[in-house]
C-alpha cells in the first residue's frame, strides 16, 4: 500500500470506457456527498440522482453505489431505481432490477440493538440503527472515539459481531459483510460480469472494494488523503469526484 497523496489522477473516465467494458462502484458519504455533522445532515445535490442514472445507461448498467448506509437510507437520499445498489457496508445487494443477490443480509440481534441503545445512551453517543446493522457515531464528541471502540468491542464480543470503523463512527454488522464481497457479488453476474472493476471511495471500509476490484483486474480511486490505501490513483475531493465522473 501506497500513500494517497503521491498517487496520481486517474485517466480520463472517457478514454477508459473506449478501451474495454468499465464497471463503477461509488461510495456515497464522503465520495458523492461532503461528510457532514450528522448522518441526516448531508446535504445531497437535487440533480444526483438523475446524473447517476445517465452515467448508469452510458455504462450500459455497470454502475452500483455501496454505501454502509442501509438501502433504505440511502434511497431517502438519492432515490436510485434502476441503480444497482449495496447497502450496509455490503451486507445487502440489489441487482439493477430490485433482486436482491447472494446470501439474505442478517439483522443484528434484538439483545445486541439493546446494549447499544443502553451503553450510547450512558457514553452520550448517537446511535444509528440500520436493516442490517449499527453506528456509533462520536463526530461531534471525537474524545469519546476510544471509549466507543472499546463498546462496540464490546458487544461484538458478547453476540459475535464484527466491528468497522470509519470517519467518527464505529460500527457493527455481521461477519463477513463488506464492501469487498459486494463487489465480488456483482461482478459474478450480468452486466457487470467480465468488466474491468473500479471502486472510487474515501473511508477505510472501501479499502475492502479496492481490493477486490483490484483481484479481478480494476483498481481503486481513493478520495481524499487518507492512507495507507490500496487504490492505484487519487482524486481529492467530491467536486473532482463530479469532474472526473462527468456528473
Ligand atoms: O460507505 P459510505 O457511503 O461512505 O457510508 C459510511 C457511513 O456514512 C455515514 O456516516 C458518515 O457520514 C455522516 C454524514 O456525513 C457523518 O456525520 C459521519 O461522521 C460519517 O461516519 C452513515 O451515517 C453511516 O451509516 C455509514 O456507514
Amino acid at each position: 500500500m501506497d500513500g494517497a497523496s503521491d498517487l496520481p489522477p486517474p485517466p480520463p473516465l472517457a478514454r477508459l470506457m473506449d478501451e474495454c467494458p468499465l464497471a463503477l462502484f461509488l461510495d456515497f458519504d464522503g465520495t458523492l456527498v461532503e461528510i457532514a455533522a450528522t448522518p441526516g445532515g448531508i446535504a445531497v445535490p437535487r440533480r444526483l440522482a438523475d446524473s447517476l442514472q445517465m452515467l448508469g445507461q452510458r455504462l450500459d448498467g455497470r454502475l452500483a453505489l455501496v454505501t454502509g448506509r442501509s438501502l433504505e437510507d440511502l434511497a431517502g437520499h438519492c432515490p436510485v431505481d434502476g441503480l444497482a445498489c449495496a447497502g450496509s457496508h455490503g451486507a445487502a445487494r440489489r441487482a439493477a432490477d430490485g433482486r436482491e443477490l447472494g446470501e439474505a443480509a442478517r439483522t443484528l440481534p434484538q439483545a445486541a440493538f439493546d446494549a447499544l441503545h443502553r451503553g450510547a445512551h450512558e457514553l452520550g453517543l448517537a446511535l444509528e440503527t440500520k436493516t442490517h446493522g449499527a453506528a456509533l457515531h462520536f463526530r461531534s464528541a471525537p474524545a469519546k472515539g476510544e471509549q466507543a471502540l472499546a463498546f462496540a468491542r464490546e458487544v461484538a464480543g458478547d453476540h459475535d459481531l464484527a466491528v468497522k470503523r470509519g470517519k467518527g463512527v464505529v460500527e457493527l454488522t455481521q461477519p463477513g459483510a463488506d464492501k469487498g464481497g459486494a463487489v465480488r457479488e456483482f461482478l459474478r453476474h450480468r452486466p457487470f460480469a467480465g468488466s474491468l472493476p473500479v471502486f472510487i471511495g474515501d473511508d477505510v471500509t472501501d479499502e475492502d472494494g479496492m481490493a477486490a476490484c483490484a483481484e479481478a483486474g480494476g483498481f481503486g480511486i481513493i478520495v481524499g488523503d487518507r492512507t495507507p490505501t490500496a487504490a492505484r490513483y487519487r482524486l481529492p475531493d467530491v467536486p473532482s469526484v463530479y469532474d472526473w465522473l462527468d456528473l
